[in-house]
Order: C-alpha cells, then sequence, then structure tokens
C-alpha cells in the first residue's frame, strides 16, 4: 500500500468545504478507505486502525475502572429480537437478518446485532437471582449492524458500526440505576474531555428516546459544518426490559423484584468528532491523547555529516520513548518537505528537527503542528516536550469550547432559530408541549436536541406564546 506522495499531486480540499475536506482527509491521511464495495461499510487502513486503538484503550481504561468487559454472540434469534414492543418498532427496519446456514434455510431467522439488549438480557436472566449479584455492569467493544436510510458517512453513519461500545447494567431500584447514568455521564465526559472533543448534553424529548428507555442523555458536538453530531448517549431504561425479558432477583427481604437497568453507547463518530473538529487545511490534527504517534523526528541532512545528525536523531528517539513520549524517526530518503507534508497530514503533534546547526548548539528544533516553533535544549528534552504536549492538548480543546460555545445563541422567534441553525445551535424557551416542539422542528428545518443540563431560561414559547420555564435546543444534525 502506496504511503502518501510528495506535497504537490495531493493538497486538501478547504475545510470551509467541510464535507468535501472530511472525505478526503479520511482518504489522503489514510485513517479510512471509502471504496469498499457494500454502501455503509467502510475499511480502517493501518494508521486509522491505530488511531482507533489509543482512542478506545483510552476509553477501556475508563470503563474498566468499575465495568467487566465481555463478548456476546452476534446474531440474535428473530423470537428474542421481537420479544420488546418498543424496542423492535424502533429497530425493524434497520435490522439485517441471517436467513440460510450454507443451503440449509435456518428455522428461526438470526438478526445481526442492530446492539445487544436483546442478546444480553436473555442471559441476564439466567445469571442474576439475588440482589448480591448486583449491581451488574459490563461492557462490549463490537460490531454492531443497522440498515440505516439517511445518508451513510464513513466514521458518522455506518452500517456496519465497527467501534461500538456498548455498557449495559443492572441494579435493585430506579433510583440505583439513576445514579448509573450519572455516573456514566461522568465517564463520558472525561472521555471526551481527554479528546479534546467539547460537548452539549441534552435530555432528548421523549419522542425522540431509545426505544424501549426510560429517558435518553444525549452528548451532541458541533462540527464546523454546523451539524451537530451525537458522540455518545446514556439510556435509563427502568424495569421495561426486564419484565419483557424477566430479569428478577430476591430482594433483603425475599421477595423477587425487577432490576432496573440502563445502557450507554459510544461508537467511531468520537473519532470522527477528533478529525472534524482538529483538523485543518494541512490535513489532521490529533490531540496528544488521541495521537498514536506524538513526535516525529526529522533529520536535516546537507551533503556531510549525515551520519553524526542521525547518531543524534535516534539518541533523542530513545530518550523520549523512554520517557512515554511515542516518538518515531523518519530517515526515509524522502526530502524534509515532503516529510513535514506527510506527518502533518497524519496530524503528529509535534516534529523536530535536527540539523549541523542543531547539533552544534545541542539543541533541537520543536514545531508544534499548527505552526508554533522553538529551538529546545537536548539537556531536560523529555520534561519539556511532556510539557508542551499538555499544553497543547489543553489549547486544543480551549479553541474547540471556544468556537462551539460562540456558535450557541439565543433565540426569541422561530425565524431566528431558523437562520443561526445555519451555522450553529439555537437555544429556544420552551413550554414543555410536545406539539410546540415538533413545530420547533418543522419551522427551523432542525433536530430539538432537547432539554440542556445546566442551563436555565424563560420566556415565552416561541410557538404557543406561553410563559415558558423551559430552555431547549435546536439544531441541523447528523
Ligand atoms: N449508524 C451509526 N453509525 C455510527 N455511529 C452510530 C450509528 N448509530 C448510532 N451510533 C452511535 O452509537 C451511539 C449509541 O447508539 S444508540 O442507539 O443511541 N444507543 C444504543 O444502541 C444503546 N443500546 C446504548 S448501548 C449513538 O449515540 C451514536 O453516537
Ligand atoms: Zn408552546
Amino acid at each position: 500500500m502506496g504511503d502518501i506522495v510528495d506535497e504537490e499531486s495531493k493538497s486538501l480540499p478547504s475545510k470551509e468545504n467541510f464535507s468535501e475536506w472530511y472525505n478526503e482527509v479520511l482518504m489522503t491521511a489514510q485513517v479510512m478507505d471509502v471504496r469498499y464495495p457494500v454502501k455503509g461499510l467502510y475499511v480502517w487502513y493501518p494508521f486509522g486502525f491505530s488511531i482507533r486503538k489509543k482512542v478506545y484503550n483510552l476509553l477501556r481504561s475508563l470503563m474498566d475502572v468499575d465495568h467487566q468487559e465481555c463478548y456476546f454472540p452476534m446474531l440474535i434469534p428473530k423470537t428474542e429480537l421481537l420479544k420488546e414492543s418498543e424496542h423492535i418498532k424502533g429497530f425493524e427496519d434497520e435490522v439485517y437478518w441471517v436467513t440460510h446456514g450454507g443451503l440449509t434455510p435456518l428455522e428461526i431467522p438470526l438478526a445481526l446485532r442492530p446492539t445487544s439488549e436483546t442478546a444480553i438480557y436473555p442471559m441476564y436472566k439466567l445469571w442474576i437471582r439475588s440482589h448480591a449479584d448486583l449491581p451488574l455492569k459490563l461492557y462490549q467493544i463490537v460490531n454492531t449492524f443497522r440498515y440505516e436510510t439517511k445518508q451513510t458517512r464513513p466514521l458518522i453513519r455506518l452500517r456496519e458500526i465497527t467501534s461500538f461500545k456498548e455498557a449495559h447494567t443492572a441494579h435493585a431500584t430506579w433510583e440505583d440505576a439513576e445514579r448509573q447514568v450519572q455516573e456514566a455521564i461522568g465517564i463520558y465526559s472525561d472521555f471526551f474531555t481527554k479528546l479534546a472533543i467539547p460537548f452539549i448534553i441534552c435530555k432528548r424529548p421523549d419522542w425522540d428516546k431509545f426505544p424501549g428507555a426510560d429517558y435518553t442523555m444525549a452528548f451532541d458536538t458541533l462540527m464546523p459544518n454546523g451539524r451537530t453530531l451525537q458522540i455518545g448517549t446514556v439510556h435509563h431504561l427502568g424495569t421495561r426490559f426486564a419484565r419483557t425479558f424477566e430479569i428478577m432477583y430476591e430482594d433483603a427481604k425475599g421477595e423477587r423484584q425487577y432490576v432496573n437497568q440502563t445502557c450507554y453507547g459510544i461508537s467511531e463518530r468520537c473519532i470522527a468528532a477528533v478529525i472534524g473538529i482538529h483538523g485543518d487545511n494541512k490535513g489532521l490534527v490529533l490531540p496528544p491523547n488521541a495521537s498514536p504517534t506524538q513526535v516525529v523526528i526529522i533529520p536535516i541532512v546537507f551533503k556531510s555529516g549525515g551520519a553524526e545528525i542521525l547518531d543524534a536523531c535516534k539518541k533523542v528517539r530513545a530518550i523520549l520513548n523512554e520517557a512515554g513520549i511515542a516518538t518515531v524517526l523518519d530517515d526515509s530518503s524522502e526530502r524534509p518537505g515532503a516529510k513535514y507534508y506527510k506527518w502533518e497530514m497524519k496530524g503528529v503533534p509535534f516534529r523536530i528537527e535536527i540539523g549541523p546547526r542543531d547539533l552544534k548548539s545541542n539543541s533541537v528544533m520543536l514545531v508544534r503542528r499548527d505552526g508554533v516553533k522553538e529551538s529546545l535544549p537536548m539537556d531536560g528534552l523529555p520534561s519539556a516536550i511532556s510539557g508542551r504536549l499538555m499544553d497543547f492538548q489543553a489549547e486544543l480543546l480551549k479553541r474547540a469550547s471556544e468556537s462551539m460555545w460562540s456558535r450557541i445563541k439565543d433565540c426569541s422567534t422561530l425565524d431566528e432559530a431558523r437562520s443561526q441553525i445555519e451555522s450553529g445551535v439555537a437555544r429556544l424557551a420552551w413550554c414543555g408541549e410536545k406539539a410546540c416542539g415538533l413545530e420547533m422542528e418543522n419551522a427551523t428545518g432542525g433536530k430539538l436536541l432537547g432539554e440542556p443540563q445546566g442551563m436555565t431560561g424563560g420566556g415565552a414559547c416561541p410557538v404557543c406564546g406561553k410563559p415558558a420555564g423551559r430552555v431547549v435546543l435546536v439544531a441541523r444534525s447528523y
């Protein structure tokens, strides 16, 4: 697989044209190959897969604090999938079916899991007997399949969701499950912050909650083109699935009770957000926590002195890797300019250039991906670079947060909201009536994201005029 050719031949479209830029950068930076001959299915290039590995190791480290990872089968018998009416209503037109084993028709068709409630909960029924078995907190990172009819896009809307982290918990009481919802919100907040992705948390309107859930809390971020992207969801399932799948436990008084459950999911959209939010016209810009390579060393060799320079580069590579800084040395025969282009395209946070002048002054030239340049002494290099990696991480989050919050505006009329959502998010007062909420969607052409956590507001509902104690966000979304 050829690597990126030199800068002349492959410059990206401007990020102003986000959709074109996005598709192009995934290919040029070799994240995903979109040429796979099935709609909505894409191929992870090795480089893209190394980003996925880094990001999902971070997610696992947060989940493993008090969840256990497991694995459930992908094929779900139709009898199980159809059990929960609300759930099936929400998924029946998205499920892929396996109807044959070889040439033999299957007695019971098998669904490719769209999400795994109906694979997991029959097993929870077998596993949960007493309150001593609670709380049960499991998760898996698997591929799931949804026959999406809206426009598919790599990392954003796939028909095979390749990196679906789904957690499924069971608790003694509704309140315990409610606390778990808050814990999950804490884990997701930590995860997205570590990826330098700003987010808004909204309680989805009742008509847009997860099929079968009591309520849904959603994490949305704002992409450069003004569209919001739902990057994670946390659902309180109450006892609905427990009643359907008879998941009961014996409480301390010996009485049998239904469990209360939650489930919460994240997919590769988190990587779409990192790429879309931080990227620029030179390619990816990866926050250090999401970048498989944090420093690339480029030897600057003229006619003579190459061996000495290469030696110094190898030494620097060794001490930085020793200090836990993922560092590579690009000693290929390409010209430095072509190397700058390639590693900037791949979003590597820092480049170190070492040439004859640096050797003489026993220093290196450090170039940050956004262009900040400084000469650093060899002594104390690892801690100097560790500090700058953290600064860059913080700087990326700060810029992205400022950009998102500057594009969320209070609107008092539907006309104002309609024009606001061309570039961002509209905040409106809402009386809470469903009819008014749906009218807001119709009148603006946007989607009701729901009631944002931590935002208060008021004024008159722009649809019915009634005094409205609630606030709601409206936006165009993926
Ligand atoms: N077609 C898709 N492509 C990529 N990501 C998706 C797709 N559909 C959903 N997602 C992501 O997956 C997350 C979880 O999906 S979900 O339907 O909201 N929730 C569930 O499936 C629950 N069982 C939680 S595990 C969503 O918040 C969204 O970020
Ligand atoms: Zn109203």
